[in-house]
């Protein structure tokens, strides 16, 4: 993908002379229109839906009103950057993939994970790989060419099946383990409860389960010869409630970097860092699991702040270029996004979700450009942003 990310702007007005337009939309609003006309509805529901009467949901969206980026003039910002470091790895641009479970049925073929990798090769902008997918982690890991994913794990109560899961991304070249904190156990979803599917969903996302030795080997039967069987044994060990005595542990199982997902207080992020973890993830899980919680990016300066150095990943509400510079600029190191590449999946495949990383980037390529902020250090200055 071109380092200009703007360049996006010249290549549709161009193809524009020639009546060619991008299949899909430029505009958040209409992009989810199209997705839900064209999901099944208990797919939408399941996608687009968050936790209780989604006030949580729609407050990470306005957040980012709340803020403004100052213009400066007289730059010349003719080259921007975009590039961010984590982990010692240089991203040619400051977004990531946030892990979707059961994203899979999503895409048409129903094997979004594979999609969702081949956009992360095709971009260099990396996937998380949730735990619940439809095809296993060493085969989405294949489709994400030399763009490293990281896997995110949710954490099961056997430790022994924890490990193994942990220890099949490491052989299988993820970059790093984000453990996702705030989903031990699922919130309350009045419309996944109203359409009942929840459960029926859960049963296509498993194959990294099923295909785990640890996990076949505390099953009666094997999941080809009982399904049914095999998920009940999956709930039931599906989420550990963990608890800060649990992290030497966890610490313990990989050398990999390792960053905790769902930190969104200061405390938790300075006893974290303390913990020696290496990364933090500032996320409220999109307001899917507990509503009547602040905005997730009014929780990202004091994450920041306390996390003193260690990088910061942020994502919940991001559905436009303004607002992966207004993140950037209140310090998160990389900016994640989740349901906008869910949707441009299910509408156009790989092809959709490179569509939306290229709008998003493209729109933040040229604020920076136009408001005088060449680098993400200039954005991060005092003064660059106000609360409005
Ligand atoms: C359909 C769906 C499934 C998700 N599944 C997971 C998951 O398996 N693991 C996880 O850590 N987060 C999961 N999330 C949360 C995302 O990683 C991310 O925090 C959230 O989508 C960001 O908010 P946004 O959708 O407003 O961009 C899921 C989100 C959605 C929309
Ligand atoms: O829907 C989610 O956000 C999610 O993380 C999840 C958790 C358990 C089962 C399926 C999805």
């Amino acid at each position: 993908m071109s380092q200009q990310f703007g360049d996006y702007q010249n290549e549709i007005y161009f193809n524009g002379l020639f009546g060619r337009l991008p299949d899909l939309p430029m505009d958040f609003a209409e992009l989810a229109r199209r997705a839900e006309a064209a999901l099944p509805p208990s797919v939408w529901s399941y996608v687009a839906g968050g936790a209780g009467n989604e006030r949580t949901q729609e407050a990470n969206v306005a957040a980012f009103d709340g803020w403004g980026l100052v213009p400066r003039m007289l730059v010349g910002a003719t080259q921007r950057d975009l590039g961010v470091e984590l982990f010692g790895r240089r991203l040619p641009t400051p977004l990531f993939l946030a892990p979707v479970g059961v994203i899979g049925i999503c895409a048409q073929d129903g094997h979004g994970d594979l999609a969702t990798a081949r956009a992360a090769a095709r971009t260099g902008v990396p996937m998380v790989a949730s735990t619940l997918t439809v095809d296993p982690m060493e085969e989405v890991a294949k489709e994400s060419g030399g763009t490293p994913g990281f896997f995110q794990l949710y954490t099961p109560t056997d430790r022994e099946l924890a490990a193994s899961l942990v220890q099949r991304a490491e052989a299988a070249g993820y970059a790093g383990i984000v453990v996702t904190l705030d989903t031990w156990v699922t919130g309350w979803r009045p419309r996944d409860l109203a359409t009942g599917n929840f459960p029926q969903l859960r049963g296509h996302c498993l194959a990294n389960y099923f295909s785990d030795p640890v996990f076949r080997s505390r099953l009666a039967k094997t999941p080809e010869e009982d399904p049914a069987g095999a998920v009940l044994t999956w709930t039931q060990l599906f989420g550990n409630p963990l608890a800060w005595n649990d992290l030497e542990w966890l610490r313990s199982l990989t050398r990999l970097p390792l960053i905790l997902k769902g930190i969104c207080h200061p405390e938790d992020a300075r006893r974290a860092k303390d913990a020696g973890v290496d990364g933090l993830y500032c996320s409220n899980h999109g307001g899917r699991q507990a509503n009547g919680g602040l905005p997730a990016l009014d929780c990202l300066p004091g994450v920041v702040e306390a996390a003193d150095g260690l990088p910061v990943l942020f994502d919940s509400g991001v559905r436009s270029g303004a607002d992966v510079v207004k993140a950037l600029a209140l310090g998160a190191t990389a900016v994640g996004i989740g349901r906008p590449y869910a949707y441009g999946l299910a509408l156009g495949g790989t092809d959709g979700i490179v569509h939306v990383l290229r709008t998003l980037l493209a729109e933040a390529d040229l604020i920076m450009a136009v408001d005088g902020y060449p680098t993400l250090a200039d954005l991060r200055r005092d003064g660059a942003l106000r609360r409005v």
